[in-house]
């Protein structure tokens, strides 16, 4: 079907676009070509959404105020507005040429401050004029008793005028003579009538609004009195430009001023929402249409001549409000005086926000700044130690170092799924999380391998895995940083004897990620691995994403390289946006609201995201949760209906997704356009991350307590291979239950009561498995934490040990003891050997949840250790049984 707008330009009517902003500059150069529109208007409600609604003109405030600090915050608004202005005409330029400037025309307003000061207007219309410095630039005056003279004297200057708020028949009038007078002072001053355009806008919507308040109930004439009076003045201009004054000054080359309807946009939603476009298209006017009502029209617009039409309807509705003692003229003097006030409001509310911004973006900027330098007086806080901050601040690099290295390291890529066809990744925390949320989330690109994290020392999961995999097809990427991380150590020592079973280069199955001179390093040399990748030494684990530990796996995956480095360095130039979720904006309102007890920041994620939250998490909860401070990250809950007031919502969606309805009044929301977009959101995260450390007076580049859990494994891992543990409490069946700092009970419903019963509303309670990966396992895990959100109505986090001991373990022993705390373990059967070593893997992951038990028990954390010897899925379902009914 023929695009109705197209159509309208068959009844020498121009459409107009009611609106502008910079992000929209590209979608009106779209209908400017297709030509829907043929110019454009403004006004200070427009700006003031525009301006303190977006961040569109945040980069240019930062520069302007960077190149002028004195700036005033009107000259400020002057800068943003003639920008756009400028930008807005230039579009135009070729509509202004071809209708020989006819339209092609884009309007500014003079400042509404000054609507009852003449002098004032004349000399803004000409400075705005000349800054402007485009000739198809309308400066909009309003028809107010002062507006009047002014007009006559800027149209004499030979600048085009665009009078705006007129609503009663005598500002046509009025504002007709001030033109003519204008003209005729145009060519008394010598300069050129065919080179000035005016416009005269009466509005129509406020009109009705304000008159159908008054008619009674279901009348006939609602909906019919603006268009009415409308069209009357439309008669009474096509009267007036047959006047003998008004042909003496078009013999000279001027121009009629067209009537432009304003304020067409449907206000009362029982009317056609394209009543005023419809009903008053017509001969020699202009339609200046607000973006819904161009949207509507578009999609079912009628066009056709109508404004010259039905005339004995309009005097007939005329007579009507007559009959009913209404008075048009006093409702019009009405509302070009409200009108004049709205419109000071939204300038004086745009003031405002100008103003709060500028405050913002130097605090912002500051902060930006600071971290951009890597300023560590960000964190130089007692407790600190600032030369460990200064060898953590390499990730403020990586982007842009990394983007260097994209065709090295995507021909590597290559080179390896020439030969192997999975890549399995040994490593724990910031070494394996960021390629396992590239590989959850974007797949594999065909032709390109898939990849497999282990991160675990359950001999189960392991034995699986290694069951599914075909060793002379794969290659293994050992990631540590430091090279010495005993789980991915033990991974490697098990695989690579694995391999050597079937190949005589067991070496040139593996590429090692670590830091120079790490243990790591040497194991490589001596083995002959494919390829060792070295990490920058100044970046910690959970920042690294965007270096070799992060993009070495997703290139071997083929995931879009390119599009992640361009998503962050695109986060990592706006740095000191302001808007909420502008990453150093998130940081500061997350340490704040942190400060404040809301600390369990929830995160309630689109789908095709879910895999990102073991990554925020991490990054989260190791790097705040520490003394006695910390951000708890929560992910994977049902939602609710209430919530306690110690939360934190963030909210992503991707694309056309719509976010859900989130019952507390603190709700971040951030969209992704699209999933490569991701990148992006590592970086935010990673920037609110540090800077929230900031606002918590912490290190947030150490994990202090995470050492001690290790410490006591490897106490408790004696030399012939056992576990040492005591604190044993209770025996039964196949259970052992062990407890810490809760009160005693005499059985294990007893001691789970008590565990229990020592939540407080702003606690939190984790799970903390060191069980197989395993879904049924991980859906009985998901029901107890569900129980226990509803019942207390409290946080819950749910954690696979070892894994979450690179994750939110520090925050379990770091943060305020709000952790209510329920470890699982389980005895296998299969003990699986470490070759090399005096423990297999059972002892392994039994010595690590026994140690991090007695790190939870030292750090007086409340824990019930529940220990299964026999089944694992029927004792999970007794407890799940056992909670749900009668703890
Ligand atoms: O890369 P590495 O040295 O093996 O460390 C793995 C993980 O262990 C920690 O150092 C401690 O949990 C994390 O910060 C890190 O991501
Ligand atoms: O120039 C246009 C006017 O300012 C605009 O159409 C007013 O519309 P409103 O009545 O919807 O605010």
């Amino acid at each position: 079907m023929a695009n109705p707008l197209l159509q309208v330009q068959n009844y020498s009517q121009s459409i107009w676009y009611d609106n502008i902003q910079r992000s929209l500059l590209s979608k009106i150069k779209q209908m400017i070509d297709e030509g829907e529109i043929v110019g454009i208007t403004s006004n200070p409600t427009i700006f003031d959404k525009a301006i303190g609604g977006s961040n569109d003109y945040d980069d240019m405030m930062t520069e302007l105020l960077e190149n002028n600090p004195q700036m005033s915050i009107k000259e400020l608004y002057e800068a943003l507005v003639i920008e756009d202005i400028r930008e807005a005409a230039d579009l135009l330029r070729g509509v202004y040429d071809a209708t020989s400037g006819v339209d092609g025309y884009v309007s500014v307003e003079v400042s509404p401050d000054l609507a009852h000061d003449t002098e004032g207007t004349i000399k803004e219309a000409q400075h705005l004029f000349r800054t402007i410095d485009r000739e198809n630039v309308m400066i909009k005056v309003p028809a107010t008793k002062e507006g009047l003279p002014a007009i006559t004297q800027i149209i004499g200057q030979g600048i085009n005028v665009n009078v705006t708020l007129m609503f009663a028949m005598q500002d046509f009038l009025d504002v007709a003579d001030a033109y003519l007078s204008g003209l005729e002072l145009l060519d008394k001053n010598g300069g050129k009538l065919d080179g000035v355009a005016s416009v005269a806008s009466f509005f129509i919507s406020r009109m009705d609004s304000a008159v159908d308040k008054l008619l009674p109930e279901n009348s006939a004439i609602a909906g019919k009195v603006a268009i009415s009076y409308a069209k009357n003045v439309y008669q009474k201009a096509i009267e007036f430009y047959a006047s003998q004054r008004f042909k003496d000054l078009e013999a000279k080359g001027a121009r009629i001023q067209r009537l432009l309807w304003a304020s067409t946009g449907v206000k009362n939603p029982a009317y056609r929402d394209v009543l005023y476009m419809e009903e008053l298209m017509g001969e020699n006017t202009v339609n200046t249409v607000p973006p819904h009502t161009l949207d509507a029209f578009r999609d079912h617009g009628n066009a056709a001549s109508r404004v010259g039409k039905n005339l004995e309807e309009v005097q007939e509705v005329l007579a009507k409000v007559q009959e009913l003692n209404i008075d048009l003229q006093q409702i019009a003097s009405k509302l070009k005086e409200d009108g004049v006030a709205a419109f000071s409001k939204s300038f004086a509310s745009l003031m405002q926000t100008l103003e709060e911004k500028k405050a913002k973006l130097g605090e912002k900027k500051n902060l930006a700044a600071k971290l951009l330098e890597k300023d560590c007086s960000l964190w130089d806080f007692p407790g600190v130690n600032l030369d460990e901050v200064r060898e953590r601040l390499g990730w403020l690099d990586s982007v842009r170092e990394t983007q260097q290295k994209i065709s090295d390291l995507q021909e590597f890529a290559h080179e390896v799924r020439e030969k192997f066809s999975a890549v399995v990744l040994l490593g724990m925390g910031g070494s394996s999380l960021a390629p396992e949320v590239f590989m959850k989330i974007f797949g594999n690109k065909s032709g390109y391998p898939s990849l497999r994290v282990i991160d675990t020392t359950n001999p189960v999961t392991i034995r699986q895995y290694l069951q599914e995999m075909d060793l002379a097809k794969t290659v293994f990427v050992v990631s540590s940083k430091s090279g010495g991380t005993i789980e991915t150590l033990s991974l490697y020592k098990f695989f690579f004897a694995e391999v050597q079973k079937v190949s005589s280069q067991p070496g040139q199955h593996f590429i090692a990620i670590t830091d120079p001179g790490s243990k790591l390093e040497n194991i490589a040399n001596e083995k002959q691995f494919l390829r060792t990748f070295f990490a920058p030494q100044d970046v910690g684990g959970r920042y690294s994403v965007f270096t070799v530990f992060g993009m070495v796996p997703a290139a071997l995956i083929g995931a879009p390289l390119q599009n992640i480095l361009d998503s962050a360095e695109k986060i990592q130039n706006s740095l000191s946006a302001t808007d909420e979720i502008s990453p150093v904006v998130l940081g500061t309102t997350l340490g704040k609201l942190a400060t404040q007890g809301k600390n369990k920041l929830t995160f309630v994620l689109s789908d095709q995201l879910t895999p990102f939250a073991d990554w925020v998490e991490q990054l989260v909860a190791e790097s705040t949760g520490k003394i006695g401070k910390g951000v708890l990250p929560v992910a994977g809950e049902h939602l609710q209906e209430n919530y306690s007031n110690d939360r934190v919502f963030v909210c992503v969606t991707v694309g056309e997704e719509k976010a859900p309805n989130i019952p507390s009044d603190n709700v971040l929301h951030i969209h992704l356009e699209n999933l490569t977009d991701l990148g992006g959101e590592f970086l935010r995260w990673q920037v609110a991350t540090a800077i929230c450390g900031s606002v918590l007076q912490i290190n947030p580049f150490d994990q202090p307590d995470v050492e001690l859990a290790k410490i006591k494994a490897r106490e408790l891992m004696s030399g012939d291979g056992s576990v040492t543990s005591g604190d044993v409490k209770i025996v039964r069946d196949d259970l052992e239950i062990y407890s810490a700092n809760i009160d005693e009970g005499t059985n294990i419903e007893g001691l789970l009561c008590s565990l229990l019963s020592s939540i407080k509303s702003s606690d939190y309670f984790a799970v903390m498995a060191y069980l197989p990966y395993d879904e049924e396992i991980t859906n009985i895990l998901q029901k107890i934490r569900c129980h226990i959100q509803q019942k207390h109505n409290i946080a819950t986090t749910i954690g696979f040990g070892p894994r979450f001991l690179h994750s939110t373990g520090q925050l379990h022993k770091g943060d305020d003891n709000s952790g209510v705390f329920l470890q699982i373990t389980h005895s296998a059967q299969d003990k699986l050997a470490v070759p090399g070593e005096n423990y297999d893997f059972n002892t392994l992951i039994h010595a690590q949840a026994a140690g991090d038990f007695q790190a939870l028990k030292e750090k007086k954390r409340r824990v019930l250790r529940y220990h299964i010897n026999g089944k694992l899925l029927v004792a999970l379902k007794n407890l799940l049984f056992t909670m749900e009914n009668d703890v």
